[in-house]
Formats: C-alpha cells, structure tokens, sequence
C-alpha cells in the first residue's frame, strides 16, 4: 500500500476528533483527509481548528482508500446503507464503534470489502490512547498493518482475537470513564479535608500520573506497588481498609461486567 491512500473521518464527535487531530499531529496532510459530519455546527469548528474540509455529505467519503467509521453504534447501520453500495473489494473500513463486529459490519457491505474492528480510548487526544484491533474475514495483513500506522498516530496498538472486544471495551474503552471518577472522588475528598481545591486537584494528578508511570515503567505487579505505599499500622493500611470495606474490587467487577454485556447488547 502507498502512503498516499487517502483516509475518511466519518462521524467528528468526541473519537472522531480526537483521531483527526492526532492524525494532523503525526504529519497527515489535511488534503488526504476527508471528514463527513453531520452536524453543521462541528463541521464548522473543525474546519477552523485543522484547515481540513469538512462535508455534510456521506458520499464525499466513497472514493476514500480507508474509511474511519467513528459514529454511534446505533448510526452504523444507517450509515452504511447509504455508503456501502458505493464501495468496493480493496478498500478498508476501519469501524470504532462499540460492540458491532466485523461479521455484522460486512453483512452491511459488498463482498470483499476489508473490516477491521477496533476499540480505541480517549487518552489518544494526549497520545497516549491505547487501541485494540481485529481482522475481519475479507481482511489482509496490509489491511491491518493500515489500520494499525492509522491508530499508532495516537497511542499503542494491540491485536486481539474479536472475541476478546467486548472485555477489551470494559478494560480500556470504557476505562478512563472510571480513572476519571476516581480523580473527582479523590479531589472532592481533599477539598472536604479542607484543601484549597486547586491543591487537591494538582496532588490528585500528580498522584495518577506518578502511579500510572511506575506501573508501566517498572513492570511490577499492582500489588507490589500497593505494598510499599503501606506502613505497618500506618495510614494507608487505614484507608485501604475503608476501600476493601465498602467492596471497591467488587465494584469494578460489577462495572466491567455491565460494560462488556452492554457492549453485547449494541453489537446485536
Ligand atoms: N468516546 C469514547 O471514549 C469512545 C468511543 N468509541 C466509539 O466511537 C464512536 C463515536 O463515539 P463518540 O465520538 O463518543 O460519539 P459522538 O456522538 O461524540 O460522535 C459521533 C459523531 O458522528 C456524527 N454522525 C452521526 N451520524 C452521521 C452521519 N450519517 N454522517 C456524518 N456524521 C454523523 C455525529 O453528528 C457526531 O458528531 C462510537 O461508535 C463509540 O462506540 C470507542 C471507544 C471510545
Ligand atoms: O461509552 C461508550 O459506549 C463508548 C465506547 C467505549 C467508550 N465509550
């Protein structure tokens, strides 16, 4: 595959975006950059913010090498019916929705058309998104090799069997959602300490992004890591208590499972 294949953005929301701009970041020129996205006022921001046109009109995308389908999981079949008639074997959709696979996506299409499936997150605005991909049946190795050069502008890329999406959605999908919380309920419980709230949101951070680094950097099993925080008798044996008694590992099990069955659901 050359490096000139011309890429489609379809659906600019939240992903959309976030794929486009790291798209730019990574060196893409805006004029192999196609973006369809129907509301007028988001074309119009996104036009402004990136310099790249920004059509109203599905059929811009047709002529697109590869398509990145990155609307709602309920828009898909809408959007597909209009578009996959245009399309044919050799060119690439990419589809980022939730819970739909690549059987039901090439159920939509002609015959032939490469799929690949991938769940991405949100960091990716930052670089530092991870994003799992799966082959679908009429998918080459170009294919996905295209699909992971396309992803890896904004963050790891892992290969998964599709069977493991929906656990994917659960872990890393959906996952910053939970980070997130956590942040809010720390700086909340600083600022009812009595912290000034700038304070506790700059030690709450801080916090994330120094445990995050060492649980990447050195490898070591959570555990571990939790342990040297612990003191014999100390405080945070105190408040790991307090976590363990109100069910917090329950509760992520719950959660996560209630993520991956309702990526079941969309997918049907
Ligand atoms: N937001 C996230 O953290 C993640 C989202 N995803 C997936 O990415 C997809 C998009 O999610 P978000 O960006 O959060 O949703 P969003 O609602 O922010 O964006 C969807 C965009 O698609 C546009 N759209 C809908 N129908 C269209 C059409 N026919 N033509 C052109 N544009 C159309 C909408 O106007 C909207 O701007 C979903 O399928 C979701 O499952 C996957 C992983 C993470
Ligand atoms: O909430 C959702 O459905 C999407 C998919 C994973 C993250 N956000």
């Amino acid at each position: 595959m050359n490096e000139t294949r011309r890429t489609a953005v379809i659906g600019a929301g939240v992903m959309g975006e976030t794929l486009l701009s790291g798209l730019i970041r990574s060196g893409r020129a805006a004029d192999d950059l196609v973006v369809v996205e129907k509301r007028p006022e988001r074309a119009v921001e996104l036009a402004e913010r990136y310099g790249v046109t920004v059509f109203d009109d599905l059929a811009a995308a047709a002529a697109a090498d590869t398509l990145l389908l990155v609307v709602k999981p309920q828009d898909v079949p809408a959007v597909l019916g209009e578009l996959g008639p245009a399309l044919r074997p050799g060119q690439l959709v990419v589809s980022l929705a939730a819970g739909l696979t690549t059987a039901r996506l090439e159920s939509l299409l002609p015959a032939g058309v490469a799929v690949v499936r991938v769940m991405p997150n949100t960091p990716a605005l930052v670089g530092k998104g991870v994003a799992a991909l799966s082959a679908g049946s009429a998918c080459e190795e170009s294919h996905l090799a295209e699909a992971e050069a396309l992803l890896a502008a904004v963050g790891a890329v892992v290969r998964v069997p599709e069977s493991q999406q929906d656990a994917v959605t659960a872990v890393s999908g959906s996952g910053p959602a939970y980070v997130f919380l956590v942040a809010e309920a720390m700086i909340e419980a600083g600022v009812h300490l009595g912290l000034p709230r700038p304070t506790a949101r700059e030690l709450a951070v801080q916090t994330l992004v120094g445990a995050a680094e060492m649980l990447s950097e050195t490898g070591e099993h959570p555990a571990v890591l939790r342990e040297q925080v612990t003191s014999p008798a100390g405080t945070t044996a105190a408040a790991v208590r307090k976590l363990e008694d109100h069910g917090v590992r329950a509760a992520f099990l719950a959660a996560m499972e209630a993520c991956r069955d309702r990526s079941v659901e969309l997918g049907g």
